[in-house]
């Protein structure tokens, strides 16, 4: 993966081939500015590479169209941002439920009501962003990438911006999420805590990706 010109490009993901299982969690390490926001962008087709191909469930994201590309994240990922990316101007209950209401589902409401419940927000469906604080923030941000229960869960720095015991409450929660769903979870972290209660770690230096398995989930 490059970004910038044809004649000058940065090469940040050099080369990179690996595999997932349905249900995996990996964690994406490494040292600041060696490509993991970059992966995870690619991961979620809001990038795509300058070489080769990803593919999702047999599905090569770069074949798709916009469009196509927008309705298959839709449909089958959550992605949780570091800064929340929540919209000022809906309530938590309407942030969470956004998922299923841009697919036209009937039972929005009452699904987003339940996964606020589910990451302890049920006293807060009618407060805005601006109300809340940033770990309640995050938890929308949660329940919202997991409302339309995706396949895929990416989060980038998920507890980035949280105090320890907030962080560590926010990380509890995204792994019971996925322990319930079954689904698939990415998280891109600094924090080595976090990282090894995931069962792979994919470690980015110099643009190179080493993948190592967790030996706690050999057992
Ligand atoms: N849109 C872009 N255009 C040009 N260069 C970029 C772009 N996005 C990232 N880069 C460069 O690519 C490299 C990898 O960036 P990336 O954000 O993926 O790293 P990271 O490992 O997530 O870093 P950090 O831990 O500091 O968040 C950096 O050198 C960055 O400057």
């Amino acid at each position: 993966m490059e970004y910038g010109q044809a004649d000058s490009p940065l090469r940040v993901l050099d080369n990179l081939n690996f595999s997932m299982d349905g249900g995996d969690t990996v964690a994406i390490v490494g040292p600041s500015g060696s490509g993991k926001t970059t992966l995870l962008q690619l991961l979620a087709a809001l990038e795509q590479p300058t070489h080769g191909s990803i593919q999702l469930d047999g599905q090569a994201l770069s074949h798709l169209s916009p469009d196509e590309l927008a309705d298959f994240r839709r449909d089958n990922m959550g992605i949780v941002f570091q800064s929340f990316h929540l919209i000022d101007s809906l309530t938590a209950l309407a942030n969470a439920a956004l998922p299923l209401d841009i697919a036209g589902q009937a039972d929005s409401t009452k699904r987003a009501i339940n996964m606020l419940e589910r990451v302890g927000l049920k006293d807060r469906t009618t407060h805005y962003p601006q109300q809340l604080s940033g770990g309640e923030q995050q938890r929308v941000a949660i329940a919202r990438a997991l409302v339309h229960e995706p396949r895929l869960i990416l989060a980038d720095e998920p507890t980035g911006n949280l105090d320890e015991k907030t962080g560590k409450r926010v990380a509890d929660m995204l792994f019971d999420l996925h322990a319930q769903s079954q689904s698939t979870l990415v998280l891109v972290t600094h924090d080595m805590r976090l990282a090894q209660r995931c069962k792979r770690l994919f470690w980015l230096e110099s643009g190179k990706l080493r993948v190592e398995e967790n030996s706690e989930f050999s057992a």
